[in-house]
């Protein structure tokens, strides 16, 4: 590294000559400062909001168990329950209720049924993990002009449920890549010529498909933006998704208080100026994995470990000397107090809290552990170190690239790029997390490389890439991206290899459905984080970086989720 001066190496102990040259990147700091530092949440109402979902709830189980439905009914009332964020509490019985609607169903049923209908069947057997096929939608497609018919056209409301659909395809499901592509540019069409709130609905879908979506703003969105349907169908649905916000509010301010006043405890605003402070935007990360009430645990623990990374993160792409770099790797994988001793001064605190927090995380889920998990938990811990110190030698991979100014090949790149994607650091955060119903079945199965862990990964690798190579290639030194090792491997330029890159999150998405339906490999509770990655990595990264530029997306969801008030 060019540096104005230098550090010097002398027998593994590094000494400070003067100033060096630093990579820094100038983030925009947080707007939250300490905003959330005093957001109280008074414990009696917190537990009135809980219990006041209680008597909806119940209501609603009986509709949904009742015989007086039928099946269309049955499955547009999971629909709405399945938007709301709602089908946790019901998982028993809407899963029986599909069983046994999948085994009974008969596709010449759907030779009559109209293009929202069978859509919006689709999304639901699809979202539940039954793989209808998507031949039910070859009626909608003129085989001799192979194209969708006119009428379809003039259907708004079944061309958005089509469009939405798509998003659940697999690969080989060609009539549902034409589908997309017909169904976007006809909304994107039409939509300046609508009304009221089918206007609202078709915007909103464009900029942002509720399959990729955070599943609480989609939720809270839908509300709404369908209010009038919802108020038309059952006022039950209402009540229990209003109850059901309001105590979801307070139990998230709760948890932004917490971590806000770890963040400053932790003092990273002192020990780390360099780099993004950002608790409440990477609490949001953490509430889209799991936003369900009994995942409070895993949602500290997975904010406060995002934070953690953030700031190893920026350590090395944005502060750092290679010299200094290599010497914190080091000690990284010694995993020892001390190893601190050949750190420099200011690496010191951060060394010492990533050890501290992990033994924090073993005393803490030993002791709210039971069983079983209590083990299946310190296991979990001790997978989280080992991959935290595979992630400091990946970082420091990408950083000797950086400095040699040399770059790797495509394969090269995405071999060591599934591992700074961050991924298998935040899932085995959430196996600790989510430590009750974690086995050593599951933690397995983590270790044993599925397909939609790689392709939650790589989806993280290559979209936070195609955003933010322009920006990073600012910094003193180029950060070596997807894209460079891509236009070098096949000699194509930059507008090629991101346009192909763009192709394979397309395929990395299809793996990921597949990897959602029946038989699954773990149950759905495991399954339910990895996706929700997905879909947070497409929120966040889908036009811009909207991490380090939070002002679109990560700020409004936070307004909308913690600080607006209910309607
Ligand atoms: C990488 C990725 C998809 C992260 C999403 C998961 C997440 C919230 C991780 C913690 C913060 C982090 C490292 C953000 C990316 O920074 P960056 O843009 O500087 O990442 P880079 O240095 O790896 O390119
Ligand atoms: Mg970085």
């Amino acid at each position: 590294m060019a540096t104005r001066e230098s550090y010097s190496t002398l027998n593994g102990n590094i000494k400070a000559t003067t100033d060096p040259m630093r990579p820094l990147a100038n983030f925009p700091p947080s707007i939250w400062g300490d905003r959330f530092l005093s957001l109280s949440v008074d414990t009696y109402e917190l537990k009135a909001c809980a219990k006041a979902i209680e008597a909806p709830k119940e209501e609603l189980r009986r509709l949904i168990i009742s015989q007086n439905l039928d099946s269309n009914e049955k499955l547009c009332l999971f629909n709405y329950v399945y938007r709301l964020g709602l089908t946790y509490l019901f998982v028993e019985e809407v899963q029986g209720q599909l069983d046994k609607l999948f085994k009974e169903l008969n596709m010449k049923d759907y030779d009559n049924a109209d293009l929202y209908t069978i859509s919006t069947n689709f999304q639901v057997f699809r979202q539940h993990g039954y793989k209808l096929s998507c031949d039910v939608f070859n009626k909608f497609k003129d085989y001799r002009s192979c194209k969708f018919h006119e009428y379809t056209v003039t259907d708004v409301r079944g061309l958005l449920s089509f469009y939405e659909s798509t998003q659940l395809r697999i690969r080989g499901e060609s009539i549902l890549d034409e589908a997309m592509e017909f169904t976007k540019a006809q909304l994107t069409g039409v939509v300046d010529t609508l009304q009221g709130n089918l206007a609202k609905q078709v915007k909103h879908a464009l900029v942002s498909p509720f399959h990729r979506g955070m599943k609480m703003v989609e939720a809270r969105l839908y509300f709404s933006l369908y209010e009038e349907e919802l108020s038309t169908y059952d006022s039950l649905i209402t009540k229990l998704a209003k109850a059901h916000f309001n105590y979801l509010r307070l139990l998230q301010r709760q948890e932004l208080q917490i971590l806000t006043k770890w963040g400053k405890d932790m003092e990273f605003q002192v020990i780390t100026p360099y780099a993004r402070n950002r608790i409440p935007d990477l609490y949001l990360w953490g509430l889209g994995l799991y936003y369900e009430p009994p995942y409070s645990q895993a949602r500290i623990i997975t904010s406060k470990i995002a934070q953690l990374v953030c700031v190893l993160d920026d350590t090395y792409d944005a502060y750092a000397t290679i010299e200094e770099l290599r010497l914190l790797t080091d000690a990284i994988n010694r995993w020892e107090i001390s190893a601190m001793e050949q750190l420099p001064e200011y690496l010191k605190p951060l060394y010492k809290i990533l050890l501290n927090e992990h033994t924090e995380l073993e005393k803490q889920l030993s002791k709210n552990g039971r069983g079983n998990s209590v083990t299946a938990s310190k296991q979990a811990v001790v997978y989280h170190s080992s991959h935290f110190q595979e992630l400091a030698r990946g970082y420091l991979k990408e950083a000797e690239w950086r400095h040699r100014g040399q770059v790797p090949s495509f394969q090269e790149y995405m071999k060591n790029g599934l591992i700074t994607s961050t991924y298998n650091v935040l899932f085995k955060s959430s196996v600790m997390g989510m430590s009750e119903i974690v086995t050593q079945e599951a933690l397995d199965w983590y270790e044993s490389h599925p397909k939609i862990l790689e392709a939650t990964g790589l989806l993280g690798r290559l979209y936070n890439d195609i955003t933010t190579f322009q920006f990073e290639a600012k910094r003193a030194q180029k950060q070596v991206t997807s894209v460079d090792a891509y236009m070098n491997t096949f000699g194509v330029p930059e507008i090629v290899a991101v346009d192909e890159l763009k192709n394979m999150l397309q395929d990395f998405w299809k793996d990921i459905n597949e990897g959602c339906l029946k038989p699954t490999e773990v149950s759905i509770e495991i399954l339910a984080p990895v996706v929700n990655l997905a879909r947070m990595t497409d929120v966040v990264y889908r036009y811009t970086d909207r991490f380090t530029f939070p002002e679109k997306t990560i700020e409004e969801y936070i307004t909308l989720l913690i600080i607006d008030p209910i309607p």
